[in-house]
Parts: structure tokens; C-alpha cells; sequence
């Protein structure tokens, strides 16, 4: 049995709940309501703490560090600088969410400086990933422009660059390590119809992989989110209601709904 099978996998799930970690997330104000009722339907612990007064205080007690540049400004870019210097000095894994960092020269400079404070996991949407990796790409804002399998090459690069994990995500996720890569085919239609998704994906990854290896504990967080999103699909009658039945899917589902559900494609290296 390899260490991407569905049945492992779904390990990750098990082992976050029953951690219940703690996670700092440092957000944008799109972002903050839906990303922390995620987490805690999936059973993890978030504080969104965000003030240079305290942030890198606070990635001392959390157990796991998320910082997001939706809505970032001189202001906030100190403390999150600070935050993730903290969360590294203090062995803890942080995840980058760089939402639109080809939009502005303020993003492209912030997404670069977070980049070498080592990220464990970055986590975002094909033309951000593109963009990091320094194939200046726009997107449409927040929104990709681009399709996942054209930031698969640049992903890899950046994994291996940055030496951390990235997470492409779209219809069809793609994550590795730079030496790992596996597609995950979870997912449905109606996920990027609601605002900050992706953002509160990111807190979610930053809860996996507390403890755990920063590849798998990825693949299981998208593989988890996906399903929901499928169960979520079933019932859902247009955005709204999309919403409410995905953070009950996300409770309602197990680590056997995951070793059952999950579609992992694992890449041969
Ligand atoms: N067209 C789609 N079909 C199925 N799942 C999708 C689709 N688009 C995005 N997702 C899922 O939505 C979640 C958020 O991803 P994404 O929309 O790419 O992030 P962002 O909001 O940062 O752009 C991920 O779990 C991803 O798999
Ligand atoms: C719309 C918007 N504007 C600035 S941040 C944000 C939320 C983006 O959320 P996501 O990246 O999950 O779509
Ligand atoms: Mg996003």
C-alpha cells in the first residue's frame, strides 16, 4: 500500500480531528467569517489575529500559522512577516495563500518577501501559482485565468525552489512536493460561486499539517474539501444554499467517507 492510497490518506482527516489544532490565520476581510466556520465544521480550532501588536506573539501559542494577502496593506504585511518568522524560529508549519500577487507591484513584492520566510505549504489558484513562480501572470483578481495542467511545470519548479509543498487548485487539483506530485479529482462547479473558498482551503491545509507531512496532509485537506463540495452538490439549489450544506458536509464527513470517496491520481515521479 503506498502512502497516497485513499484509505491513507483519510488518516490525515483522523488525525486533525482528533488534534483539534489551534490555528492562527492571518486573512482578508472577504474571507474571515466563512474561513473560520470551515475550520470549525472540519474540527479545527481557528483565531483570526491579525495586529502587528500581537501577531507574532500569537504564532508562538498556535499550533499551525495561515496568512492570506487578499486584502493586505503596509500595515498588515509587517505583522505577517513577523508572524511567519515567529511560526518558523518556533518549528511550526505556516501555509501562503497569495491571492492575486500578479495584480499589483504591493502583492508581487509582499508574495515574494512571505516566499522567503518558507512556507511549508502554498496553496492557490493557477494563475497565482504562476505569477509566485515568476511567470507574471494577472489572473482576473482573485479568480484564475488560467488552467491548472498550464501551472503543473511552474508548480514543481516552485516546490523545488521554495522547498516546500504547492497546491494548484481548479476543476482538478494538482499538489507535489517537487519530487511527489498527485492530481485530486474531487470537486464541484459550484465551490468557486462562493466567495473565499479557496481562502478558508488555505486554513484548512494549515490544520492538516499540524504533525503531519506537509504532501500528504495537503492532499488529504483537498481531497476532504472536494468531497464535500460533491455532497454539498447534491442538495444545493443555486450559491446560497451551496454554502450552508457544505460546512454541513464538511461535519457530517469521516475518514471512511474519505477512503471511499476520495480520487487521488498519483504521478509517477
Ligand atoms: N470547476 C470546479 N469544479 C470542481 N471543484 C472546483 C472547481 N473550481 C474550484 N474547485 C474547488 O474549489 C476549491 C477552491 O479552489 P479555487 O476556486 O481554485 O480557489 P480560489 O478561490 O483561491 O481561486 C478547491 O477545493 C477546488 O478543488
Ligand atoms: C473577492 C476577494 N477580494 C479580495 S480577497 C477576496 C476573496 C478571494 O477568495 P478566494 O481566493 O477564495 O476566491
Ligand atoms: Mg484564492
Amino acid at each position: 500500500m503506498t502512502e497516497l492510497t485513499e484509505t491513507r490518506l483519510s488518516e490525515t482527516l483522523a488525525h486533525m480531528r482528533a488534534t483539534a489544532p489551534l490555528v492562527q490565520n492571518i486573512t482578508n476581510f472577504v474571507a474571515m467569517n466563512i474561513q473560520a466556520n470551515v475550520m470549525l465544521a472540519a474540527g479545527a480550532s481557528p483565531a483570526m489575529v491579525h495586529s502587528s501588536a500581537e501577531a507574532a506573539e500569537f504564532a508562538g501559542i498556535a499550533q499551525a500559522l495561515s496568512i492570506n494577502i487578499g486584502t493586505a496593506d503596509p500595515a498588515w504585511s509587517g505583522a505577517m512577516e513577523a508572524a511567519a518568522t515567529a511560526s518558523v524560529a518556533g518549528g511550526k508549519p505556516w501555509v501562503l495563500d497569495p491571492v492575486a500577487v500578479g495584480a499589483t507591484g504591493f502583492r508581487r513584492t509582499l508574495g515574494a518577501r512571505l516566499l522567503a520566510l518558507r512556507p511549508s505549504v502554498i496553496r492557490g489558484n493557477a494563475s497565482e501559482v504562476l505569477a509566485l513562480a515568476g511567470q507574471l501572470r494577472a489572473g482576473r483578481g482573485a479568480d484564475a485565468a488560467d488552467s491548472v495542467a498550464e501551472a503543473e511545470a511552474a508548480a514543481t519548479r516552485l516546490a523545488l525552489q521554495a522547498g516546500c509543498t504547492v497546491a494548484v487548485t481548479g476543476p482538478v487539483d494538482f499538489v507535489t512536493d517537487g519530487h511527489r506530485a498527485a492530481r485530486i479529482r474531487n470537486g464541484h462547479p459550484m465551490m468557486p460561486r462562493v466567495t473565499a473558498l479557496g481562502c478558508a482551503l488555505t486554513g484548512l491545509v494549515a490544520a492538516f499539517t499540524v504533525d503531519q507531512d506537509p504532501f500528504r496532509a495537503t492532499l488529504g485537506a483537498l481531497a476532504y474539501y472536494g468531497l464535500a463540495g460533491e455532497v454539498a452538490g447534491r442538495s444545493a439549489e443555486g450559491p446560497g444554499s451551496f454554502q450552508v450544506a457544505f460546512l454541513d458536509a464538511l461535519h457530517a464527513l469521516g475518514p471512511n467517507d474519505l477512503t471511499a470517496g476520495a480520487r487521488i491520481e498519483e504521478i509517477p515521479a
